[in-house]
């Protein structure tokens, strides 16, 4: 189990004003989403808690470490990213793509062994790609890619799970059986931090949203406090339809 936590965090989006501060932490059991238009800086702070890019300042620790000083196999043992744009060009098998997961668990000359095969085969069982184990990436559907890198993660086994718009390239049944895979990985213990475009997956699936603005400013907290028609009409600059369910809050776009 561990907590992944910003601390003073402010995001280096060029050209831009410092915005807020951000102060919080993701714990194991939590599923945050981050909602933002185009640019407003999603996958800069998740590159940023991933310990790819720099922040202005302020920083990110993972329990008591600072990210900085984890060398990249430490943390990769820890923290995982499934990033939104992948080149997958490399000729791999479906099924050496999920073994990438196992690599920060084997020492420089190890090969995977059968325990590892097992984690992968059932991480592409669990997002419905097991039966494509032996196809090239480059042969697969954009839903289907997705998957995979889901299923990769899932191989690499991180207390930390970040990703990108995981639900991209997904139909309305993969979207839902992602979500359930996630909502399942936080109840055994994992943390999970992902940016969203879809305001219903949030408001459905998340314990806890970010709210990030394009000048910077951020607010967070559990989602039935965060998901309100105002604050997200401010934050998308569009006018939306409250739908009332008995468990959770849904939002259309208003056409006028
Ligand atoms: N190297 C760079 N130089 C200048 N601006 C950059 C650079 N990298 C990112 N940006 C800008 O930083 C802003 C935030 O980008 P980011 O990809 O984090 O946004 P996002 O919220 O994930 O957007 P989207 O919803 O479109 O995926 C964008 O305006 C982008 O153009």
């Amino acid at each position: 189990m561990s907590t992944l936590s910003a601390n003073g965090l402010i995001i280096d989006i060029p050209g831009r004003p410092a915005g807020s501060a951000l102060n919080f932490r993701v714990l194991p059991g939590e599923v945050w989403g981050v909602l933002g238009p185009n640019g407003a800086g999603k996958t800069t702070l998740l590159h940023t808690l991933a310990g790819l890019q720099a922040p202005r300042a302020g920083g990110v620790k993972l329990d008591t470490l600072s990210l900085r000083r984890m060398n990249r196999r430490a943390l990769a043992k820890k923290l995982g990213l499934v990033f939104q744009d992948r080149q997958d060009s490399f000729p791999a098998t479906v099924l050496e793509t999920a073994l990438i997961g196992r690599h920060p668990w084997l020492s420089l000359w190890e090969s995977e062994q059968g325990e590892d095969i097992a984690r992968a085969e059932n991480a592409l069982v669990a997002l419905d790609v097991g039966p494509l184990g032996h196809r090239l990436i480059s042969t697969l559907s954009g839903g289907e890619r997705q998957r995979v890198a889901i299923a990769t993660l899932m191989t690499q086994d991180p207390d930390i799970w970040l990703l990108d718009e995981p639900t991209n390239h997904l139909d309305l049944h993969h979207q839902v059986r992602v979500m359930r895979l996630l909502r399942a990985q936080a109840h055994q213990n994992k943390a999970i931090f992902m940016c969203l475009h879809d305001l219903n997956l949030a408001s459905r699936w998340c314990s806890h949203v970010l709210l990030l603005y394009p000048d910077g400013q951020a607010c967070w907290g559990p989602t039935e406090t965060m998901m309100v028609r105002p604050a997200l009409e401010r934050l998308y600059n569009q006018k939306l339809i409250e739908v009332t369910n008995q468990e959770f809050r849904l939002f259309l776009p208003a056409t006028d």
